[in-house]
């Protein structure tokens, strides 16, 4: 049996954009539903949901049921949490918090076997189908795909050596974050923000990488696209879930 290959990672790299769908919900059965949705990908949070790794595994065996390629965000930018994710099977990484083209060097490094990197070895586990693979070892570096998540302004200002650090495939832009950064807490609709979103995803390109962002909706999910954004979030599965019950509840009570 061979090793799984990277498809998320293979479509970005010939220039296709990327549908996604943000997941916070931390349920296997909403991962195992929204994965036969079609998303293009799927990006499960670890950072702001309560998913720790031990948790992570089956919301993946559940979304391997949907064609959609998995995206894991570690807490941080750890090598441990980036080794232990990628042995439950992420081969697609979107690394938070980072500043620096070290920590970017950090973070690729952290995801190789060596001489490449600093991967620990383990012979069982999901990644290699439990051992099962013919050539895992072989392959495994390769079928990484690292995108590193730019949030704040000292960030910004060095996103072009960032985006430049071989093995850095994407770079996504963490709206919520970098507004807070630039002094708009909670207003990533800011004039300000906004501007600084629409020139950045040109500045990735012109490094040639792929910009990518998180949406909260289908109109800024477009909108970031048309300023091209290759692979963009389009909706957090909780706020789709709620603005669903929301919907539902008004409609409910809505004068007969
Ligand atoms: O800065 C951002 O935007 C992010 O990093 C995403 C947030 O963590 C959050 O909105 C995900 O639910």
């Amino acid at each position: 049996m061979e090793a799984p290959r990277n498809e998320f990672k293979h479509r970005l790299l010939a220039g296709e954009t990327l549908d996604g769908l943000w997941l916070s919900l931390a349920s296997p059965v909403a991962s195992e539903a929204l994965s036969l949705i079609g998303f293009d990908w799927l990006l499960f949070d670890t950072e702001h949901a309560p998913v720790d790794l031990g948790a992570l595994q089956p919301l993946l065996q559940a979304a391997a049921a949907g064609p959609s390629s998995a995206v894991v965000r570690p807490a941080w930018n750890d090598k441990v949490l980036i080794k232990r994710a990628l042995d439950i099977g992420a081969q697609t990484l979107l690394i938070p918090f980072v500043e620096t083209a070290e920590e970017a060097r950090a973070a690729v490094a952290a995801t190789r076997y060596p001489p490449q990197g600093i991967r620990g070895v383990a012979g069982g586990t999901r990644a290699s189908r439990f051992g099962l693979t013919s050539d895992y070892f072989e392959v495994a570096n390769d079928q990484i795909a690292v995108l590193v998540q730019i949030e704040t302004r000292a960030a910004l200002e060095r996103l072009e050596e960032i985006a430049a650090v071989p093995g850095v495939d994407g770079v996504f832009i963490g709206p919520s974050d970098l507004a807070a950064s630039m002094g708009h807490l909670g207003r990533t609709g800011a004039d300000e923000v906004q501007s600084v979103l629409r020139d950045t995803a040109a500045l990735i390109r012109a490094v040639g990488k792929a910009p990518g962002i998180l949406a909260t909706n289908p109109t800024d999910a477009r909108r970031y696209r048309d300023w091209g954004y290759q692979f963009v979030a389009g909706a957090v599965d909780l706020g789709l879930l709620l603005k669903g019950a929301q919907a539902t509840l008004a409609e409910m009570r809505k004068a007969g």
